[in-house]
């Protein structure tokens, strides 16, 4: 099996925004949620609508954008209209709204104006045209196929995983890069995905199961503790990765177990059970014995209800690390502040300090992966942001830091340079450092505004030398 790449709009979080051609007069503008699942092939329903032109009737044309983002009062950033906003007045009424969403494509209504924002649900427009057709494979094919942005898919080739290596993903939820490294390794070697969340590493192994993969094995795990404090070694179960073939390579003595045993259903223990919890669990069941997995089964659908978490189920193996140089190569896909994914790339979510913060929590993750790779491998560092911040000044504190670490190149390398320079402020106060000339060209930088037309991405990839040096 392969992957299927669709390069433009792919991925659950990305759209394509489409351009203002042959667009009709009458509009209806719609949420982000609402926009995401028009361009996946859903019609534009009832809830989802914000705005509309005056005059619209059943059965009109009309051209369906996207409400997006704009600078308001108080440096905060809204759609700036309410829902039942009339657009397109004329430019003396006082209601006139300058058309400022995007346009995603059209369809003809099925309610009057006054419906849309009377009925509480049903579809408001049928969609006959949308300017980038996704196919709509949800449920289809499941488990043949796996839609992945053009850059996620170049960072697992930056890795360059050999067959029979030993492979960390620090945070490897859903699975995206681990699953690609596993095929770039042909299913021979040994991957290792970890994440902080439970539900997360449960969807890694769904996905894993999917893709009929062997050579990965997913772990709860928090990136910033990953490196292991005691001697403790796990045994792993018979027919595990694929032992038998590349068992040269490594055995798994530096895996640490959980003091308890090695599966854990959730981080939730007896002491963080609040007083009504603890009453439920002690409490009438007939007589029969709660087990520890029947007392945090109750615990989890307390705190989580019948959600997510219940209708996937499963177990997951929590690590308490590994050794230190105990793999070839590390993967650390970074949480982020996610400003590369379209249509957020605007949200007004961020702000100067959390961007800060974001910096702070990826420098701590790759403190770590410069621990666990061995001398001679290999780390790659990528977001899914533009903030330079997270990016290009990763690299930088890397580079000073570790000297032992060089920029190494990437194949292949269809992204723009890096950054170069420093982030000033006007009293000329050095808010970070980003690279110097000479090693942009080391970087990919993918910028959603240019000709690739892709994501907002980084990946840089690290050669690591003699770590004594
Ligand atoms: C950018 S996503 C990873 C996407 C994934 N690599 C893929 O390609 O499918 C970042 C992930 O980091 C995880 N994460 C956040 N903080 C973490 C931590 N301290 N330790 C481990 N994982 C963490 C999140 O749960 C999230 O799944």
């Amino acid at each position: 099996m392969d992957y299927v790449l669709f390069v433009k709009g792919s991925g659950p979080h990305t759209i394509e925004y489409g351009h203002a051609a042959d667009q009709p007069v009458k509009e209806v503008v719609v949420s982000r949620k609402c926009a995401e699942a028009v361009l996946r092939g859903a019609q534009v329903f009832v809830p989802g609508v914000l705005a509309c032109s005056a005059h619209i009737e059943i059965g009109d044309t009309v051209a369906v954008s996207v409400a997006v983002e704009q600078p308001g009062s108080e440096n905060k950033w809204s759609v700036g209209i309410t829902r039942g906003t009339v657009l397109q007045g004329s430019p003396t009424d006082p209601y006139y709204h300058e058309r400022s969403g995007l346009y995603i494509g059209q369809g003809i209504t099925k309610l009057s104006r006054t419906g849309l924002f009377r009925a509480s649900e049903g579809v408001a427009v049928e969609m006959t045209n949308r300017v980038f057709d996704l196919p709509s494979l949800h449920s289809l094919l499941e488990g043949d196929i796996f839609l992945q942005n053009l850059p996620s898919i170049i960072t697992a080739h930056a890795l360059d995983p050999q067959q029979g290596e030993r492979i960390l993903d620090m945070c490897a939820a859903p699975g995206g890069k681990t699953t690609a490294i596993a095929i770039l390794m042909r299913d021979k070697g040994e991957v290792i995905a970890t994440d902080r969340s439970h539900n997360k590493v449960l969807d890694i192994k769904k996905l894993v199961t999917e893709m009929d993969l062997h050579c990965i094995t997913a772990f709860k795990l928090d990136a910033l503790k990953a490196i292991c404090k005691s001697n403790e070694s796990i045994e792993f179960p018979p027919g595990h990765g694929n032992e038998e073939t590349f068992s040269q390579t490594f055995d798994h003595s530096d895996i640490c177990k959980s003091p308890d045993g090695n599966v854990e259903a959730t981080t939730i223990s007896h002491s963080d059970l609040t007083s009504e919890e603890t009453a439920e669990n002690k409490g009438d069941n007939g007589g029969k014995y709660l087990s520890k997995a029947d007392i945090r089964k109750n615990i989890r659908r307390l705190r989580n209800g019948g959600g997510r978490n219940h209708s996937i189920g499963g177990r997951v193996e929590k690590s308490k690390g590994f050794s230190p140089s105990s793999f070839d190569r590390v993967l650390l896909d970074a949480p982020c502040s996610a400003l590369g994914l379209r249509p957020r790339l605007f949200s007004g979510e961020e702000s100067i300090e959390s961007l800060r913060k974001h910096g702070k929590y990826q420098r701590k993750m790759f403190d770590q992966a410069v621990q666990l790779v061995r001398p001679g491998g290999v780390i790659v560092y990528s977001t899914c942001t533009i903030n330079p911040g997270e990016n290009e000044a990763l690299v930088r504190y890397a580079l000073d830091t570790y000297k032992f670490l060089s920029l190494a190149p990437q194949n292949p390398r269809i992204g723009g340079p890096g950054l170069v320079g420093r982030c000033e402020l006007f009293d000329g106060e050095v808010v970070e450092e980003w690279l110097r000339p000479g090693e942009e060209e080391l970087v990919q930088r993918f910028d959603p505004s240019s000709l690739l037309d892709t994501m907002g991405f980084f990946i840089a990839k690290f050669s690591v030398g003699q770590k004594d040096l």
